[in-house]
């Protein structure tokens, strides 16, 4: 699913974010990814989606190098995986419907099957009652719940998500976490890079945790630290 052989990165300011990165992630895994600011966690996300490209070494996604994709081609790989930031990037002027729906719309879903899913997916996600809201109208736990919903709705292979519940308070945390953990139990790979401490030593998964570039744990269900 994803492949990660060798992959070093060196940005052009000279920073050396990895240094010799080796991962496999496997379909319907749940991955924490771990490790101090600055440790190269987003930048094996960007490296997943193609937002950069490895210095040297590859990136396989379901079997394609992504170094092979041409410009044209990203669109369709980032059809295959969905994605969600800590600071949600919903559209401020439009409903949770339609921010939803339009993650359907850029890839020409045609017009009948778009609520029927988008009802499905805010389901999922526990929304149904507000899908006119605008997301100013949301709390901060409903607006990341809305990101995740556009994230998913095209029923995405991976689901990548950077820091989910870094704006969130611990119990809005929680049902962030349910919300994704329900994602993976319908079958897509969840791969999350977190600071989170208290979710990581108590929600148990697979954990890589990452340091000045390097791997310096990969455990089925481990801590957020040694010493936790
Ligand atoms: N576009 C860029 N240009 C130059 N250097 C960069 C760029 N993006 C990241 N870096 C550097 O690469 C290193 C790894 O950064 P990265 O964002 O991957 O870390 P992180 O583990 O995600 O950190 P945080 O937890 O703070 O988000 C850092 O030294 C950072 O300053």
């Amino acid at each position: 699913m994803i492949d990660m052989k060798k992959v070093k990165k060196t940005y052009r300011s000279g920073v050396q974010a990895l240094n010799d990165i080796n991962i496999h992630i496997g379909k319907e895994e749940f991955v924490y990814v771990v490790g101090p600011s600055g440790a190269g966690k987003s930048t094996i996300i960007k490296l997943i989606i193609r937002e950069v490209k490895p210095t040297e070494g590859s990136v396989h996604i379901n079997g394609t190098n992504l170094d092979d994709l041409r410009k044209k081609q990203i669109p369709y790989l980032r059809r295959k995986i969905g994605v969600v930031f800590q600071d949600f990037k919903l559209f401020p002027n439009i409903s949770v419907f339609e921010n939803i729906a339009f993650a359907l719309e850029v890839i020409e879903t045609p017009r009948d099957r778009i609520k029927p899913r988008v009802m499905e997916v805010l389901d999922l996600v526990k929304l149904k009652d507000k899908a006119r809201y605008k997301p100013r109208e949301l709390s901060g736990g409903e607006q990341q719940r809305v990101a995740i919903g556009r994230a998913v709705v095209n029923k995405p292979a991976i689901l990548i998500a950077d820091e989910p519940t870094g704006n969130l308070d611990p119990e809005t945390a929680w049902s962030i976490m349910g919300t994704l953990e329900d994602i993976n139990y319908w079958g897509t790979t969840v791969v999350m890079a977190t600071h989170n401490s208290h979710i990581v030593n108590h929600l148990k998964k697979r954990v890589i945790a990452i340091d000045s570039g390097n791997i310096v744990r990969d455990e089925s269900r481990g801590a957020y630290s040694y010493e936790a």
